[in-house]
């Protein structure tokens, strides 16, 4: 399958931050396929469709991408091979000649609204806020609109020549960092450009096993007894228990490990088994 060149499935269209993090990783020798949401993303890659996909995972001020977790909660959605940092500086962008007053309403990704929300709330206190697929959705949407702005990347307004820029720098918080995670349709799929660093992550997903009586937090982390950088919880969907959680686990590899990471990991899994729970490796990097 990886014969020639590389397809990597990001949220698009072009000008998203998903698109610009995928580039800073692959560059512009790979064939780039737009998706319209994130479980889409999620879908190209479990089929095969493309090799690798980009998703945004937690951002440093407004949280965690809720579709992202509710992508992994899937069986069979494929693997976390990556990560990716990347700045996020967003814009209010308009059609060429909008004014301040003649916004009614302000389109972006839930994110983008999230992270903009103070500066929403000072100056357009009466605007309607609408969620749309992502950032570059909502600028080509503004582009043919005469009483809309979008919160975005300054690439839209280069992306989409109808547009210019109203305001820059508009996140709340100046330290507005974006995490994506880089996916792949299986463990050691993704043949990489640069030298892979050691592997020092993975991400193990914890829940009852089904038919079990709810296993609580402490009992499946104490089981799998490993340094957590960081947890996430979603309903449990395939169960009758009302209120039941699924656990995403980030894990990171203690200094000292002296056995081979994978090992680690599969020992820590085997034990939240035989607690009662069940555990799935997602990813590891
Ligand atoms: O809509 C986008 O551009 C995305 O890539 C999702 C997103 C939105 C806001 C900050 C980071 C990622």
């Amino acid at each position: 399958m990886h014969q020639g060149q590389l397809t990597v499935a990001v949220l698009g269209p072009l000008g998203t931050y998903t698109h610009q993090a995928a580039y800073g990783r692959f560059g512009s020798s790979v064939q780039y396929h737009e998706c319209g949401t994130i479980t889409d993303v999620f879908n190209v890659v479990a089929s095969q469709v493309a090799h690798a996909g980009v998703v945004p995972q937690e951002n440093s001020t407004f949280g965690s991408v809720i579709e992202t977790y509710d992508a992994l909660r899937r069986e069979n959605i494929g693997t976390i091979c990556g990560e990716i940092l990347l700045e996020v500086q967003h814009c209010l962008l308009v059609r060429r000649g909008v004014k301040r007053e003649d916004i009614r309403y302000i389109k972006s990704h839930e994110q983008a609204l999230g992270q903009c929300r103070d500066f929403l709330a000072q100056h357009f206190p009466s605007a309607a806020l609408e969620k749309v697929g992502s950032t570059a959705a909502a600028a080509k949407a503004v582009s043919t609109s005469d009483d809309c702005a979008a919160i975005c990347s300054k690439v839209c307004a280069t992306v989409f020549s109808d547009l210019e820029i109203m305001f820059e720098g508009i996140q709340d918080r100046n330290n507005n960092y974006t995490r994506f995670y880089v996916v792949s349709a299986a463990l050691d799929e993704l043949p990489s450009p640069v030298p892979i660093p050691r592997q020092t992550r993975c991400l193990v997903r914890l829940s009852s096993a089904k038919g079990n009586r709810p296993s609580p937090i402490m009992q499946l982390l104490s089981a799998l007894g490993m340094n957590i950088a960081r947890l996430d919880r979603r309903p449990q969907l395939d169960t009758t228990l009302l209120f039941s959680n699924i656990y995403f686990a980030e894990l990171e590899r203690g200094e000292l490990g002296d056995e081979p990471w994978m090992l680690e990991i599969q020992c820590a899994l085997q034990r939240v088994q035989d607690s009662g729970g069940d555990a799935q490796l997602m990813g590891i990097w």
